[in-house]
């Protein structure tokens, strides 16, 4: 849906980008209620404006139209109202003696340029599937037609064709000639061009032929259509003016024929018109769907698409060296990342993300680069690397030396330090744990942020966090847009839960995997020398347990692993303590692995704790482990008799804080230098992450619109099942009381 504000944001764009050469008004005096009084009158008032305004502005020589639905039939009408003739007296060439129009037609005394409707119901919306929400019924489509007036009035009777004033006939009828004192196709004629934009799909007011001015046995050839600059534009055709007589009219037998559309038809296309089919198929970013196998592009912004005169520069990769020898150094404008590979044969071939990777040409200068990096959020294995291989890859890469570290999380942006990051200084920091810039919850103010982004003259701003962080540099990336300034924002996930989707797997997650193994081990170590030992460890997860369950799949000596995805009861049939019982009969000692976020609304009961929030607003989570722990002695030394050995490891910030593995320092160069390609070659408002183990740059809004979690009902969590032989508890509905 397009608002007025969107119109409004449009046209300061259109004026930024030539200033001083167009003055732009946006029509005021057909709002609200008043769109109802119907396209004549409404098109009496605009013709009125415009007319008002080129006396206000006398320097104006040429004038264009951009009109939205029922305001496309408005412009119509009113430039009917405006159309002067040429004048009358031409002037005798006094070299050849030929008579030539010294003075053209005018639109009220300018030169017409440009006329664009959007969405315009040029056909009327009655019948015939011109209305997509009536579903084509022809019930509905007759009780609309009856209805109408009802509800939109004078407007609507035009739109449905059923109007008679005075006996004339329907006024968009009318207006396919020149009627009266009203110039409708000598003013439409006039124009250099005529374009009519309009939605293939989910546009449920305005259908596809109405705002095209087509036949229903006119469909065009979308599928051998591309457009590589502007993916969302499926096709493009220049019709020619075609003038067919009205005897000539194409007649069928259909019932969907309706003779009083096919001659608006006819009579729109006695003049040329540049036709442009868009689709937005997913409603989301810039997607771009073909209309037989079902592909969808769900594309990331670009610089372009609000700054379209930005140069660009052939991209430095192609003097390196390095890359001399790479078979295709740069990744193809129309590669994508396929979301979900595991396809029937018939099935459409769904959603794709752009590729990532460095692009023949780059949006900015390498000497006038100024990156900023900032980490936000909890700590989590291979932030440092991230950091690290975004300076070298920015340096190594493009030859860009200045990289500012933003200090201590989004907050830093407010703050006067900032760390000049350069290889060197970060040439030893991936062997460190935690974050080189330090880190913090709360604290985003967007307009403070992209005001100090503004002052600082940055101009590629680097995001490292998680869902919440990713949440913010949306929200930068949509103020920047706003503000028209050429700063690419790109988002790095992290997060140690792996708790961000779309992305196969968050870095550091295969780090803390393989640290919990040692917790794990020494659980079990413990456990195992006793009589009788239960072994609890907790693992990070504060609504995802993808950490104890991978830990678990991977060690072995787990009996039972809990997850917030699965809740659990104690006691009872198939509950925790007789499963604990029967291990140790059977093994003498069990280990019981458990994601901190599991079982939080027993612990929150039993404490009487309130939902205390964090700085950013996430749950501040109670220990489930302790409180497991107490109550599993609790229920063996009073109510079994049963002496048994507790052992409560909580290795979870040991795991957060370590330094990352082999294959995580890996992942995170990749990610940073995906990130810095992006960034680089103009892309903006991205998240970067593996989808089928290929970098793709993600949309942000998919990363954060719901978190990534265990699917209890997957295989995946039937092996886990499988391998500790654990009850499942599903028939934990009928929980006893604890
Ligand atoms: N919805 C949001 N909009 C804007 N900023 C947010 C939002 N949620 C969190 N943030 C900011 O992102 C940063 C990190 O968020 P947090 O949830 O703590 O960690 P993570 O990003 O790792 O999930 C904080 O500075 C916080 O203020
Ligand atoms: O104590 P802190 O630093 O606020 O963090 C605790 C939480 O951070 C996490 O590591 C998740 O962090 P993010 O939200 O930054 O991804 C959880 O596992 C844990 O519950
Ligand atoms: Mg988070």
């Amino acid at each position: 849906m397009i608002s007025n504000t969107d119109w409004k944001f449009g046209a300061e764009q259109f004026v930024r980008t030539l200033p001083d050469k167009v003055f732009v008004h946006c029509s005021e005096k057909n709002m609200f209620r008043l769109t109802l009084d119907g396209v004549d009158v409404m098109g009496d008032r605009l013709a009125e404006e415009v007319l008002e305004v080129i006396q206000r502005k006398p320097n104006l020589q040429k004038i264009s139209f951009v009109a939205h639905s029922v305001g496309g039939l408005v412009a119509r009408y009113a430039i009917g109202r405006l159309y002067r003739p040429p004048k009358k007296e031409n002037v005798e060439d006094s070299t050849n003696g030929t008579s030539i129009d010294d003075l053209k037609a005018t639109i009220g005394g300018l030169e017409p340029m440009n006329f664009i409707t959007v969405a315009t119901p040029h056909l009327g919306s009655r019948g015939n599937k011109q209305v997509p929400f009536l579903f084509g019924v022809p019930a509905f489509e007759k009780a609309a037609n009856l209805l109408i007036h009802w509800i939109f009035k004078r407007t609507g009777r035009h739109l449905f064709l059923n109007d008679d004033d005075e006996g004339q006939p329907p006024l968009l009828k009318r207006m396919i000639e020149d009627y009266g004192d009203c110039f409708f196709m000598s003013a439409l004629r006039i124009f250099k061009r005529r374009v009519a934009y309009s939605n293939v799909c989910y546009d449920h007011i305005v259908g596809w032929r109405t705002s095209s001015i087509r036949r229903t046995i006119e469909l065009p050839k979308w599928e051998d259509y591309i457009n590589k600059e502007y993916p969302h534009i499926v096709y493009e055709e220049h019709c020619k003016a075609c003038d067919t007589e009205q005897s000539e009219l194409i007649s069928t037998d259909d019932d969907s024929f309706d003779k009083l559309e096919e001659e608006l038809v006819t009579g729109l296309s006695r003049l040329s018109w540049e036709k442009v089919d868009a689709s937005f198929h997913t409603c989301r970013q810039r997607a771009r769907a073909l209309n037989d196998d079902g592909f969808v592009l769900e594309d990331v912004p670009h610089l372009t698409d609000f700054l379209p005169h930005l140069p660009s520069y052939p991209n430095p990769l192609h003097h390196s060296h390095a890359y001399a020898i790479v078979k295709q150094t740069f990744v193809g404008p129309e590669d994508a990342v396929a979301q979900n590979i595991v396809v029937h044969k018939d099935s459409p071939r769904g959603v794709h993300f752009r590729r990532a990777g460095p692009r023949e040409k780059v949006y900015f200068m390498p000497e006038e680069v100024r990156a900023c990096i900032v980490t936000c959020g909890g700590l989590c294995p291979g932030i440092n690397t991230v950091i690290r291989e975004i300076v070298c890859g920015l340096n190594y890469m493009y030859g860009v030396d200045d990289v500012l570290g933003i200090l201590g999380g989004y907050r830093g942006f407010y703050s006067k330090n900032t760390i000049n990051l350069t290889p060197k200084v970060v040439n030893d920091i991936h062997k460190r744990g935690g974050t080189f810039l330090c880190t913090s919850r709360g604290g985003h103010d967007t307009n403070k942020i992209v005001d100090n982004i503004q002052d600082r003259r940055i101009n590629q701003v680097y995001i490292i966090g998680g869902d919440g962080t990713q949440r913010g540099a949306a929200l930068i990336y949509k103020e920047v847009e706003k503000r028209g300034l050429q700063v690419a924002v790109a988002g790095i996930p992290k997060t140690i839960d792996n708790d961000i989707a779309v992305i196969d797997k968050s870095f550091g997650f295969d780090t803390a995997v393989e640290e919990a193994q040692r917790a794990i081990n020494a659980a079990h170590v413990e456990v195992e020398s006793v009589e009788n030992g239960v072994g609890i460890v907790k693992l990070m997860g504060r609504y995802s347990g993808f950490i104890a369950m991978f830990a678990t799949l991977a060690s072995r000596d787990v009996d039972c692993c809990l997850i917030p995805e699965s809740p659990f009861y104690l006691e009872g049939p198939g509950g925790l303590f007789e499963f604990i019982e029967q291990r140790i009969k059977e093994n003498g000692h069990m280990v019981i692995v458990i994601a901190e976020g599991a079982g939080q609304e027993y612990v929150a009961q039993a404490m009487q704790a309130a939902d205390e929030r964090d700085a950013s607003g996430n749950r501040l989570l109670l220990d489930v482990g302790l409180w497991l722990t107490q109550k599993v002695k609790d229920h063996f030394t009073k109510v079994k008799k049963m002496e048994i050995n507790m052992k409560y490891i909580d290795p979870t910030y040991m795991i957060r804080a370590i330094p990352s593995n082999a294959s995580d320092n890996i992942y995170c160069s990749l990610l940073a230098q995906s990130a810095v390609h992006g960034a680089m070659a103009g892309y903006t408002g991205f998240t970067v992450g593996p989808v089928n183990s290929r970098h793709a740059y993600i949309p942000i809004a998919r990363v954060t619109e719901a978190p990534n979690t265990v699917k209890v009902t997957d295989r995946m969590w039937a092996r886990l099942l499988a391998s500790t032989n654990q009850p499942s508890f599903l028939n934990s509905n009928e929980m006893l009381p604890m």
